[in-house]
């Protein structure tokens, strides 16, 4: 019905993903600030929001949902961030390394690696976008680790190989961190690490890391999405700064969607 108003085609949702994710909370703050009080932010998860979105747009159907970047969806679909006058979902942000302290007394090796690991949104796409096609997260890593050498060969200047000394890193299952997680596991395994990899969702994460059961994770989406987890856990953590600059987070739909600011969703 062309009559219909962008909620009613929806159903006045917007797909989100897991609730601790900060872009949830940035979600949550929108809907008030913009004073959208009949639309409903559906929480799931981040697998759950992209076969959604595959659904909705194979079918050109209208769909909202909660997006990042980087992410493989804006390679495989043509899709806009709705622009955000208010700025509830902040600027430009940064993927930092946040590890426990006392890693560098106790795995000096494995430290220096997670100190140095930096990578561009190029790269990172590189493997989310195989992942995406089907293949095993370490096996794209693996594959990455292979073709870029050049790079990998920086974040392990000068670090000694260990022999089999234990490491866990921590990651939530969105398909940034899966792709780098399984990347630096990768660097971490060829020097020698036993490499474990839990995956949590974000407060246990960050919490584990805080408490020490995790050596450390590399999805620190700062300083606005996670402020909160990096204020509770304020002394209990080493931040090792940016592995990847130049984030973004927002709302966004299929370019055919006759809308493009958050203001649009109001009638
Ligand atoms: C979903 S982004 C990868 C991170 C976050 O929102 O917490």
């Amino acid at each position: 019905d062309e009559n219909a108003t962008i909620g009613d085609q929806v159903d006045y949702e917007i797909i989100g993903i897991d609730p601790g994710a900060g872009i949830m909370k940035a979600a949550n703050t929108t809907l008030e600030e913009y004073e959208l009080s009949d639309w409903t932010l559906v929480e799931g998860s981040s697998a759950a929001m992209t076969a959604s979105l595959k659904k909705a747009y194979n079918a050109e159907e209208p769909i909202i949902i909660t997006g990042w970047s980087p992410h493989w969806m804006f390679s495989e679909f043509d899709l806009k961030y709705l622009e955000d006058p208010k700025g509830t979902f902040g600027e430009e942000e940064n993927i930092h390394t946040i590890v426990r302290n006392g890693l560098a007394e106790d795995k000096p090796n494995a430290y220096q690696v997670l100190d140095a690991f930096n990578w561009t949104e190029e790269h990172m796409n590189d493997v989310m976008v195989k992942i995406s096609e089907g293949q095993k997260p370490e096996e794209a890593a693996a594959e990455w680790v292979e073709n870029n050498q050049d790079l990998v060969s920086e974040w392990t200047e000068g670090v000694e190989s260990v022999d089999g000394d234990k490491l866990s890193l921590g990651y939530v299952a969105w398909d940034t961190e899966i792709a780098s997680t399984n990347v630096i596991s990768k660097v971490l395994t060829d020097l020698g690490y036993d490499v474990t990899l839990s995956q949590v969702e974000a407060g246990p994460m960050w919490t584990g890391v805080a408490e020490g059961s995790l050596d450390a994770h590399i999805a620190g989406w700062l300083p606005l999405t996670h402020a909160d987890y990096y204020d509770k856990f304020e002394g209990k953590f080493e931040d090792l700064g940016s592995n990847l600059e130049g984030t973004k987070l927002g709302i966004v739909v299929p370019e055919y969607m006759d809308i493009d600011s958050i203001e649009d969703l109001k009638t």
